[in-house]
């Protein structure tokens, strides 16, 4: 089972947030991840078609995903839009911004969206809020892993509560991937 994380991070925030939900998807066994971030250009569209699953994360800019994930969104069309590449391919994302907020709803809106409009299989969150800066999902966000990075440095945020809670979603996302996977061979 191979799953993919597609992200964007300007600052380095949602970067290790992607880490975080590699840790995660790790915890399962026979899973194996990649990392792609967009910046780096070269999209390994071959590979995203290989995999089972894949999980997109971007920064909360102005109350949308980064410029940067948008262009990677667009030039899918093309390359897996039009060909159904990716249908029925597990999906789920992730955000991080700078405010508690900060309009994070919108980007995961807009993946999510993204993902149904590939015909992929939405995974959400499937945790209560948490009371406290200690508690996983503190952010309190049901469709996709949010986390806040209170505009500090990627070395302090986000805080250690809010990457465990974008490793659960990893870890989900690799469960769920391995059921989907074993109903289709049965
Ligand atoms: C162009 C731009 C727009 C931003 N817009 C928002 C916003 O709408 N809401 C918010 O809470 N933070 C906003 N921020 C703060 C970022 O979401 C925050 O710094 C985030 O952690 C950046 O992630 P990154 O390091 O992965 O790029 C914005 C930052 C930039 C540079």
């Amino acid at each position: 089972m191979q799953i993919a994380i597609v992200y964007d991070s300007g600052y380095g925030h949602t970067a290790k947030q992607a880490e975080a939900v590699a840790d995660g998807i790790r915890k399962i066994e026979g899973a194996e991840v990649f990392l792609h971030a967009v910046a780096e250009g070269d999209t390994p569209w071959e590979k995203l078609t290989q995999s089972d699953a894949i999980i997109f994360g971007s920064p909360t800019y102005n109350g949308t995903v980064s410029a940067g994930l948008k262009q990677f969104m667009e030039e899918s069309t093309r390359t897996a839009w039009t060909p159904q590449a990716w249908r029925n391919k597990i999906a789920a994302g992730f955000t991080n911004s700078g405010a508690m907020h900060g309009d994070k709803l919108n980007s995961l809106v807009t993946i999510a969206l993204f993902a149904a409009q590939h015909g992929m299989i939405w995974t959400g969150l499937d945790m209560f809020p948490g009371e406290g800066n200690e508690a996983m999902n503190r952010v309190g966000g049901w469709l996709g892993a949010m986390a806040q990075s209170d505009n500090a440095s990627p070395e302090i945020t986000p805080i250690r509560s809010d990457l465990d809670t974008a490793a659960y979603l990893g870890q989900r996302v690799a469960e769920v991937t391995t059921q989907f996977i074993a109903g289709r061979k049965a």
